[in-house]
């Protein structure tokens, strides 16, 4: 997967070199390039902003340097997506949600563009002149504001990139996750252990080394459910019930 990602902070980016995403793209599974937008700015002082038409608060991105930076990137075909445009991600407050089976679909997306606003926004006719010549997904990461996309694009690298095959080793397969398509659809994860056995007077519950595996995997599922009740109770009503075993629903 080749994603671009256009920023006036490219730095803020390089914890994508690091660990799981950084090693993925070390291995080629992921070509991951940061271009700063001030690049494609023709004053001196690199202006990227500037006043909002109707007036309101802080400054909003301007259109120029977005297109220029834009026509450059899309130039730039990755031979493994020749045919296929890109998708443009846009991190922003006002998008739908950026979910774990929105990162499953993006995951199977060859070429993304990832577009990292400051101040309180890009101008509105980038994402309307973009989305004629790609598919374009404004994505929100939670309801709370922060000073600009790049935080976002690095929770949505990561959660992409985990998905993309030989990322993560069979151990830590993404099957099990919380939110995973699945049996495990939209329940939060019980309780983990490890060796000792024993850690400051706290034992692990017996069922965990009883060596029973469908009572384990039952034992999980409760604890799942009881944390997801306590934590998420309205995921519980996204529940289809076909996905609960007979114990589940007498539970
Ligand atoms: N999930 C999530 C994503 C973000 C996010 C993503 C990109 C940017 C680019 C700039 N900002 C700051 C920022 C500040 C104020 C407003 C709200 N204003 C009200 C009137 C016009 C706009 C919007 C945006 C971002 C924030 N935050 N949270």
């Amino acid at each position: 997967m080749r994603v671009d990602v256009i920023t006036i902070f490219p730095e803020y980016l390089a914890p994508l070199g690091v660990s799981l995403i950084g090693k993925a793209a070390d291995r080629g599974l992921l070509d991951i390039r940061a271009h700063d937008l001030r690049d494609w700015t023709h004053d001196v002082h690199r202006t990227v902003d500037d006043t909002p038409y109707g007036g309101g608060p802080g400054m909003v991105m301007k259109p120029e340097p977005w297109g220029e930076a834009l026509d450059a990137v899309l130039a730039d075909v990755p031979p493994e997506s020749p045919e296929l445009p890109p998708t443009l991600v846009v991190p922003t407050p006002s998008g739908r949600p950026f979910t774990q089976a929105k990162a499953a679909q993006l995951a199977e997306s060859p070429w993304l563009i990832f577009a990292c606003g400051r101040y309180e926004g890009i101008d509105r006719r980038v994402i309307d002149a973009a989305a004629e010549r790609m598919a374009v997904e404004e994505l929100s990461i939670g309801d709370y504001v922060l000073a600009g996309g790049e935080v976002a694009v690095l929770v949505m690298v990561e959660a992409i990139g985990r998905l993309l095959p030989g990322v993560l080793g069979n151990a830590e397969s993404a099957r099990d996750d919380s939110f995973a398509a699945g049996a495990m659809e939209s329940l939060l994860e019980g309780p983990a252990y490890t060796k000792p056995a024993e850690w400051r007077g706290r034992t692990v519950p017996e069922i965990l080394t009883s060596g029973n595996h469908g009572a384990i995997a039952r034992w999980r599922r409760e604890q799942a459910f009881a944390r997801t009740a306590a934590h998420r109770p309205e995921l519980l009503a996204r529940l289809d019930p076909a996905a609960l075993d007979k114990r589940d629903r007498l539970a």
